[in-house]
């Protein structure tokens, strides 16, 4: 992963972790937080099926499409569990010096 793309999932990690405290009307975000626990869950569960769909019917487009969902509403769940990318990251970093 490039610096990049870590810079990019940090900046939007802080994106949503503003909605929460910030809510805006227009925001996509604001709503689905303010929905709860169950429905970002439950937003995660779908998305993450549709990328195993979309990989297992070979759609390369739509595995994307679904993949960039998926790491969207996962953030929002993070945001809204009180829990930062990082720490995850730090997981899989301690994997990886074993
Ligand atoms: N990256 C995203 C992003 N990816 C996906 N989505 C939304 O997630 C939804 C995808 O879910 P579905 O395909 O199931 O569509 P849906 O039927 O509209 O969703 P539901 O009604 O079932 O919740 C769509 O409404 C998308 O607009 C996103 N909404 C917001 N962001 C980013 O979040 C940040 C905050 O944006 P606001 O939400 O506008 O505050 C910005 O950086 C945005 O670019």
């Amino acid at each position: 992963m490039s610096s990049n793309t870590i810079d990019f999932l940090n900046t939007l990690e802080g994106v949503i972790r503003e909605r929460a405290t910030q809510p805006a009307n227009d925001s996509y975000t604001a709503k689905l937080l303010a929905a709860g626990t169950r429905r970002i869950a439950q937003k995660v569960g779908e998305e993450g099926v549709e990328v195993a769909l979309a990989a297992t019917a070979g759609e390369r487009a739509e595995l994307l499409e679904e993949t960039a969902d998926l790491l969207y509403h996962l953030l929002v769940l993070l945001a809204d569990s009180g829990v930062r990318l990082s720490d995850a990251v730090a997981i899989l970093e301690a994997r990886h010096g074993r």
